[in-house]
């Protein structure tokens, strides 16, 4: 199983060359070591067989372990690309996951190769030179892809219930890290660990039932193998005595009797370590890479002149059955400026993401003076917004401000600060700011780029006293004046500054 890796056709190819060459070169390194023995060929040629047979192996693993790289690295860009719900099971398969593809495609695919090739080859050998043992090996070698099939089965379903349980152990782990914070502050920490400690047991577990299943298979594997090369051996070494078989024949038999099983062993002993990357692999298979449409880009259109229009916009956020916003209609004249009221939770954050282009609309489109949003590029150049929770780097409340125009000096700064309303000092830290004074942070970034024709706001009054609010009001009303607006409001203090008011919800 190689699903659409690129290269993947090849590699098989290769492999298949190179296990023809393995297969030729048992039969002579077997026929030469009977030659050997006695005593019809010089000692070079043996040990020459045996160095080839070393090079071919050392060309093949230096093929898989390329062939691995890339492979992996395709698997991960996939899984990446895809959309999962769970960031914690995604990162457990591109880490963990991807990484346990390698021994399936380095150590078991190949030697599947050779399974398929060197035991053919051995037995076509034996049927010429010694009918009776190539029967019995033909009776025999069987039993091991039976035996391999049959515990490979089982093998399969812990695997995948092992693969299972780590992915989500990942995925709990990663929300309950993000949650801390808050599970200390309820008190729920030690549940949670508790949960944590119960799923790493029965990951634990899942693992040790699967070593035990690994080691079992291979005992039984073994003892298979022996026994078949006794029942062709004993018979080899009466029939030497009795003289109804030559010595360079029954050498022949010896040395090549156990090259016959050798490949199915070792493939069912790979076949454990390999199972992980097989579950891994279908489940990779399942995902849905999210493939960019080829789109011609266009730059965004004067936006004095240009409308933006909503169309039929149904937002649903993965895992959500209810719409975020269903089938949402607002056409936005240049210049005018919009409020959204709207109960919390109608979606009003969730609009202003989706023209943004943050967000993409599950359904409808966003046309800036008809060009689908899709196909713009530099619109956020066009841009200004003032976020509900605005992002703060670990830097200085200016740096901060500074990130809206790097150009802008330090009075700049000053100015758009208080502008803003922003009563601190511009050198402090912005991560030790209140809620409401990062809001005018971003409301000062907002003033300092004049440039942009379009603004976006998002509850900017929102924590604020009434004081400060009047100080915010009077910014945001310079930031506002002259450009396309859309505002989102709770509080009917704003609604004055605006031309239209839309409810949504
Ligand atoms: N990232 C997200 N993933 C899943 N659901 C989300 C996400 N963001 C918002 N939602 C949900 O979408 C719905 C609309 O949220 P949104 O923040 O757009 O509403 P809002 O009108 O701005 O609310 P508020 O006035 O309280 O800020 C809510 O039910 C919210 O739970």
């Amino acid at each position: 199983m190689t699903p659409d890796l690129p290269g993947s056709r090849r590699y098989l190819y290769m492999l298949c060359a190179l296990a023809a060459c393995t297969a030729c070169l048992v039969l002579a390194q077997a026929e030469l070591l009977a030659g050997l023995l006695t005593g019809s060929v010089a000692l070079t040629l043996p040990i020459a067989a045996l160095a080839a047979r070393a090079l071919l192996l050392w060309v093949q693993e230096s093929m898989s372990v390329r062939f691995a790289a890339s492979a992996k690295q395709h698997l991960r860009t996939r899984v990446l690309r895809s959309a999962m719900e769970s960031p914690g099971a995604q990162t457990t398969l591109v880490t963990r996951g991807i990484d346990a593809v390698g021994p399936y495609l380095t150590g078991y695919l190949p030697q599947m190769v050779i399974s398929a090739t060197v035991p053919l080859a051995v037995l076509v050998r034996l049927f010429i030179a010694d009918l009776t043992s190539a029967l019995i090996i033909a009776a025999t070698l069987p039993l091991i892809p039976v035996f391999a099939v049959l515990v490979g089965k089982h093998t399969t379903r812990q695997t995948e219930l092992q693969w299972d349980l780590l992915s989500r152990l990942g995925g709990h782990f990663l929300d309950v890290v993000r949650g801390m914070e808050t599970l200390m502050l309820f008190k729920r920490a030690g549940a949670q660990a508790r949960i944590v400690r119960e799923m790493a047991v029965q990951h634990a577990d899942a693992t040790m039932r699967t070593l035990r299943i690994a080691f079992l298979s291979a005992l039984v594997l073994e003892l298979v193998a022996t026994l078949s090369i006794a029942l062709v051996a004993v018979p080899v070494g009466l029939r030497l005595l009795n003289g109804s078989v030559d010595l360079q024949t029954a050498l022949l038999v010896l040395l090549l009797a156990p090259e016959a099983y050798l490949p199915l062993r070792a493939a069912g002993a790979k076949f454990h370590a390999a199972a992980e990357g097989v579950a891994v692999l279908k489940n990779v298979l399942t995902f849905k890479e999210k493939t960019p449409k080829a789109v011609v880009l266009t730059r965004p259109p004067d936006l004095r002149t240009a409308t933006i229009a909503l169309e039929g916009v149904t937002v649903r956020y993965p895992g959500r059955t209810e719409p975020a916003v269903r089938n949402f209609w607002l056409t936005v004249e240049p210049g005018e400026r919009v409020a959204l009221i709207g109960p919390s939770g109608a979606g009003k954050s969730t609009l202003l993401s989706v023209v943004l282009g943050l967000t993409k609309p599950t359904e409808g489109r966003v046309l800036i003076g008809g060009a689908d949003l899709r196909e713009v590029t530099g619109w956020h150049e066009c841009l200004t917004w003032v976020p509900q929770q605005p992002w703060l780097m670990a830097a200085s409340v200016a740096e901060n401000i500074r990130l809206a125009d790097p150009q802008a000096t330090d009075v700049d700064i000053e100015r758009a600060a208080q502008a803003a309303a922003l009563d601190v000092c511009v050198d402090r830290p912005g991560r030790e700011l209140s809620s409401g004074q990062r809001q005018r942070v971003a409301l000062a970034r907002a003033l300092l780029r004049r440039s942009a024709p379009v603004v976006l706001l998002d509850e900017p009054t929102a924590r604020l006293d009434t004081r400060t609010e009047q100080a915010v009001l009077t910014a945001s009303r310079k930031l506002l004046a002259g450009r396309t607006a859309l505002v989102v409001a709770h509080r009917p203090a704003l609604l004055p500054e605006t031309d239209r008011v839309v409810r949504v919800g």
